[in-house]
């Protein structure tokens, strides 16, 4: 959808803010452009719309050049956000949304239809928020209506400039959620520029890393954080780079343990004779409909208060904490974490599937980051290591 093609730019003091970069964006891809500053990261994005033109090389969209097309027109199909707003502040925020939608020659109502419409969709009730100015609403608010406006014309494309970046943390991150869940119906082509590497793993479906004018790395958030692959991305993604990957690394059903399974109207004896032939010390307890209900320990079931012809039902104790496959394994960690529990059960809808441990969770890890670096399947690959008791 874009295409970078050897693309330079020098200024005309001489400083090269970009230096021969060839990369292209896929349709309906959000591609964040991270690394320090001055790396020449903004100027990337604003050949796009040609606000900067290249000095060398060329960018296509959709296959064609975009220095044959003329600038305005090209900037209606590219929505643009920036870190200052820059909204009109004696304008209403209903009548800043419907700027775009009015210039581009919708009637004055139908454009202020359409902009009640996108405030809505960046989650401000225009009946509230409309005819507030500016000043009458907070950074997170007015970064939302940045992004309305943005969308005014229903671009394929969007260019995010530090869209967040003014906010505090928490606000960054609900917004960062808000825009998510927008992207995942609207898939716009997005770059998306920032410098907290966080925000560039949370939004993109690949992290472009900068170094001076220069992309060192461009590949997926778990690539990057798992493999990556040069000196310079493994100090700019950071030491803690293994706990970063725990977000963006799901569970799996090979990454499960399988204890033995009970049902909770076995008798004892049974789960007894299940747990001693898997010289097992625990076993999960599935309720009769095949739910997860809980778990039951092998010593009071033959320990010397066991009593024999008591059924698991006695003896079982509830569990409740469980993640769908899928969760990402920090949540993982953090579910366990918050029941103080040694393992949590995954389902797969409402089936139980298996159950992962803190080693498990060690294991998956691993098993993905070298998956990744070796470009196989996680399943594919064996770990060396010390074997568990
Ligand atoms: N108009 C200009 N004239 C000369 N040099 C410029 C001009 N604009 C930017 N630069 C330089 O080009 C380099 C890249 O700038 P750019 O704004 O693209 O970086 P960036 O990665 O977006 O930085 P930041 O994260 O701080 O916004 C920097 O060294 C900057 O000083």
């Amino acid at each position: 959808m874009i295409r970078f093609e050897h693309v330079t730019k020098r200024y005309a003091d001489g400083t090269t803010a970009v230096d021969d970069l060839s990369f292209e964006v896929a349709k309906g891809e959000l591609i964040t452009l991270v690394g320090p500053s001055g790396c020449g990261k903004t100027t990337t994005m604003k050949m796009v719309n040609r606000l900067i033109d290249p000095t060398d090389g060329r960018i296509l969209l959709d296959g064609e050049d975009i220095a044959d097309a003329d600038p305005v027109e090209l900037r209606r199909h590219i929505g643009y956000v920036i870190q200052q707003v820059g909204l009109f502040p004696h304008k209403t925020i209903l009548d800043n949304t419907a700027t775009v939608p009015h210039l581009l020659g919708r009637p004055r109502k139908a454009a202020r239809a359409r902009a009640a419409e996108l405030l809505d969709l960046v989650g401000l009730d225009p009946s509230v928020y409309g005819d507030r100015y500016p000043d009458q609403l907070s950074g997170g608010q007015r970064q939302r209506v940045g992004v309305a406006r943005a969308l005014a014309a229903d671009p394929p494309v969007l260019l995010m400039d530090e869209p967040f970046g003014a906010v505090d943390p928490v606000v960054r991150e609900h917004l960062q959620n808000e825009f998510l869940r927008l992207q995942s119906t609207l898939h716009k082509t997005v770059l998306f520029v920032t410098h907290d590497i966080e925000e560039a793993v949370r939004l993109g479906d690949r992290i472009a890393v900068y170094g001076a004018g220069r992309i060192e790395q461009l590949d997926t958030p778990a690539t990057v954080l798992g493999a990556p692959a040069t000196p310079y991305t493994a100090e700019f993604v950071g030491a803690d780079r293994g706990l970063k990957r725990l977000a963006v690394t799901p569970v799996e059903a090979a990454d499960l343990d399988e204890p033995p399974v009970v049902r909770l109207d076995d008798p004892a004896s049974r789960a007894a004779d299940a747990l001693s032939a898997a010289d097992a010390p625990w076993a999960v307890v599935l309720d009769t409909d095949g739910s997860l209900y809980g778990w039951v320990a092998a010593d009071t079931l033959t320990g010397p208060a066991a009593d024999r012809t008591a059924g698991v039902r006695d003896l079982a104790r509830p569990m409740t904490a469980a993640v769908p496959l899928g969760t990402p394994l920090r949540q993982a960690l953090s579910t366990l974490l918050q029941h103080d529990a040694g393992w949590l059960a995954v389902l797969d809808g409402d089936r139980y599937r298996g159950v992962l441990t803190p080693a498990a969770l060690h294991g998956a890890l691993r098993r993905a980051t070298t998956a990744d670096a070796a470009d196989l399947p996680r399943d594919e690959v064996a770990l060396d290591t010390v074997p568990r008791t």
